[in-house]
């Protein structure tokens, strides 16, 4: 992993350690600006980058627009600076460069004049996009799921996180490791069509990445052998899970409910280890897990590899839906969060919608949209519902409970309380029949 010092990240490559750490230093490269352990890195002066987002003709301004904003927020968590937002509508994405010619022409104008250090795409590219864009643009490329891994290693601290971020580095990385070469292969004098030593160190490192991932997977198989025998060791307690987008305010609520000590910011990302906490609330007890939050477009990769970690979830009895209401596109979350429950296998559980941040609803309203390139800022804006118009659709449209809080300002946290110790108490008589809940105690 880029944030290790390179002995580490040595251990286990068995031939041609050296080609495999200048790949890992393509896949983890925007990492080190937040990286407070990476003293083999030099400072630097703080990354500036350009987004690209090619939206398909029929999508909405405002959407594209919450897109970018979302992307910015993810760049900034990774620490850079945006310095401009591109938009082209095209109804596919241009199978060479993403973009179109007329488009690269003006991205690069920019990149070059500015001296923007990297160009960030809202999508993922292939890999010769990849190469043919860092070839056209002579900056760094970088799609949204390295972005997102990056953020997730710089956060990951437990041995499991950290090993399945390194188990999406890699995987991101293996079918793209042809790039690295074709800058050798042309300062030695080799053609496209020439075959010669830069294909077989490809297929080395090729070689050498997959035992690493065969590694890692055994690894996370032993890992997640412990966490069973553990897990297995919590029988008899009802399993509470909080879910939700991304930066929502579920470890927020986690500290609140358990008096556990979880980093909570505003950033996206916070958590990307889970914690589990017992909590008893009116003598009724249950094991609380806050975890890694969801977003639109996680890579399949990522999602596949924090397999362990979402296993919280997955085993869970209820889960609790913490939405952010406040956020102009939370219908989208709630939307893309249901569909990640389906895809992991979690989405026929009991749930809990908690909407939370309140206090910042009629804020968010006044919101006005960005100027930017080839937008139109006043299309698609339509007024929000009030506070008590959404809580009674809602309540409506839902079958699962529903309850309005603010987290920071406390509101509605007793009821918020007392809604958990209803349900858990009916989970707990259904699953564990006969035994009453006080009775559990944690060396069970
Ligand atoms: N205004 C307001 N802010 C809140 C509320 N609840 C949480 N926040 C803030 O929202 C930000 C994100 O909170 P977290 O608890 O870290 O959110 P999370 O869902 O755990 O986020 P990830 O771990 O990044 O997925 C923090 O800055 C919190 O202080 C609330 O009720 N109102
Ligand atoms: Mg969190």
């Amino acid at each position: 992993m880029a944030n290790k010092p390179a002995s580490k990240r040595r251990q286990n490559s068995t031939r041609h350690p050296g080609a495999v750490d200048t790949a890992k230093g393509r896949a983890g490269r925007i990492l080190a600006q937040g990286n407070k352990d990476a003293t083999y890195e030099t400072a630097r002066q703080q990354e500036t980058a350009v987004l690209v987002a090619v939206p398909d003709k029929r999508q909405a301004d405002a959407l594209t627009q919450e897109y970018l904003d979302e992307l910015a927020f993810l760049t900034e968590t990774a620490g850079a600076v945006v310095t401009r937002r591109f938009v082209q509508r095209l109804e596919k994405p241009d199978i060479r460069t993403f973009v179109g010619e007329g488009k690269l022409e003006e991205i690069k104008a920019y990149v070059q004049h500015s001296g923007t250090s990297m160009v960030i795409f809202d999508d993922d590219l292939s890999p010769s996009q990849l190469r043919n864009l860092e070839a056209e643009l002579q900056v760094k490329i970088v799609d949204r799921s390295l972005l997102i891994i990056d953020i997730f290693a710089s956060r990951a601290k437990s041995a499991t996180a950290r090993t399945q971020v390194e188990l999406a580095q890699y995987q991101y990385l293996l079918p793209r490791l042809t790039g690295l070469w074709t800058h050798l292969d042309k300062q030695r004098g080799g053609g496209v069509s020439q075959r010669g030593p830069g294909e077989t160190e490809i297929e080395t490192d090729r070689r050498v990445v997959r035992e690493r991932i065969d590694f890692l997977k055994e690894r996370l198989k032993e890992l997640d052998k412990q966490s069973h025998t553990q897990r297995k060791s919590r029988t008899g307690i009802v399993r509470v899970a909080l879910v939700g987008y991304t930066n929502v305010g579920k470890s927020t609520i986690m500290n609140l409910l358990s008096r556990a000590d979880v980093f909570a910011e505003n950033k996206l990302f916070a958590t990307v280890d889970s914690t589990v906490r017992k909590v008893v609330l009116e003598a009724t007890p249950f094991l609380l897990s806050d975890t890694v939050g969801f977003i639109r477009k996680l890579p399949t990769r990522l999602i596949e590899s924090f397999k362990s970690t979402l296993d919280e979830i997955r085993e869970a009895d209820l889960l609790v839906h913490v939405v952010d209401i406040a956020h102009p596109a939370f219908e989208d979350h709630i939307a893309v969060v249901n569909d990640t429950l389906k895809d992991i296998g979690a989405a026929d559980k009991p749930m809990l919608l908690v909407f939370n941040k309140i206090d910042q609803y009629d804020a968010a309203a006044a919101d006005t949209p960005h100027d930017f390139e080839g937008m139109n800022p006043d299309e698609d804006h339509v007024p929000r519902p009030t506070l008590e118009q959404l809580q009674a659709t809602y309540m409506a449209k839902l079958h699962d409970p529903v309850i309005f809080i603010s987290a920071t300002e406390r509101t509605n946290i007793d009821e918020l309380r007392a809604l958990l110790v209803r349900h858990v108490s009916a989970l707990h008589a259904q699953r564990f029949p006969g035994q009453s809940a006080e009775g559990w105690n944690e060396t069970q």
